[in-house]
């Protein structure tokens, strides 16, 4: 049976409504009161899990799932051995430099040698200094990074950035970009190759759906 694992969070409701545009009915995982993390759509042609959206890519490269639905910016940052499917169009957001408003810095490359960089993204994060050639640390955090400069922690955060809320409310500016994200589409590269469960047919019918909707 397909098994397709999906992300937690920002991109599940999107995720969910794609699939049931070509028939697997996955949104029980959006009802509040369900605990659930393995669902069958309700024909029982597919199983979903419900993981972590940097989870997906590691369910995806185990083959415990042939496919999955994840941001590109956690390919980026997790480079997992997995197939790139297709572009979802959904999901955007970009990976960029931010630091206080009353801060004197403007751009990535007028922060203080060896400063101070919190971010979800260390792997991205410290690859664009490295490519700057300007040596900073970069300070692992999980989540609500922009509390790295508000706190004095770091001079600037290596974070996404969607509508601009979260750093206006915050006090923040945009310095940088480092790269936009949209939702992939990913799958098992051995079951990718060997067309398992007629992987190829139900990726036809998720590319038509997403030509429909550009
Ligand atoms: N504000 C946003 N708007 C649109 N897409 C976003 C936004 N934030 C993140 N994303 C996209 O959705 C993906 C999942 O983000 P989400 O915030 O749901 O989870 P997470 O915080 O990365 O994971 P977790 O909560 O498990 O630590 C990201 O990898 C990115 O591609
Ligand atoms: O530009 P906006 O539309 O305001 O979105 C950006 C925010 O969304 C993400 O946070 P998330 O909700 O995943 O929380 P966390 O990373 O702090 O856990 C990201 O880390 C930013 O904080």
């Amino acid at each position: 049976m397909l098994t397709v694992a999906l992300p937690k969070g920002a991109l599940l409701k999107d995720t969910i409504r794609l699939l049931q545009t070509v028939g697997l009915d996955f949104s029980a995982f959006l009802e509040s009161n369900n605990r659930q993390l393995q669902i069958s759509d309700p024909s029982n042609t597919a199983q979903a899990l419900l993981v972590r959206a940097q989870d997906v890519p590691v369910y995806v490269e185990y083959g415990q799932a042939q496919l999955g639905v994840v941001g590109y910016d956690v390919l980026r940052e997790k480079q997992p051995k997995v197939a790139h499917i297709a572009d979802l169009k959904f999901g955007y957001c970009r990976l960029s430099v931010a630091v206080k408003q009353s801060s004197p810095y403007r751009s990535a490359l007028q922060l203080p040698p060896h400063g101070r960089v919190a971010s979800k993204f260390v792997k991205c994060a410290a690859e664009y200094f490295e490519n700057l050639d300007l040596p900073v640390e970069i300070v692992p955090l999980s989540g609500s990074v922009e509390l790295g400069p508000i706190t004095g922690m770091s001079e600037a955060i290596v974070d996404l950035v969607s509508s601009g809320r979260t750093l206006k409310e915050n006090g923040l500016i945009e310095t940088d970009v480092l790269f936009e994200s949209t939702a992939r589409l990913i799958a098992h590269p051995l079951s990718y190759r060997l067309n398992s469960d007629d992987l190829h047919g139900w990726l036809d019918k998720v590319r038509s759906r997403i030509l429909v909707a550009v």
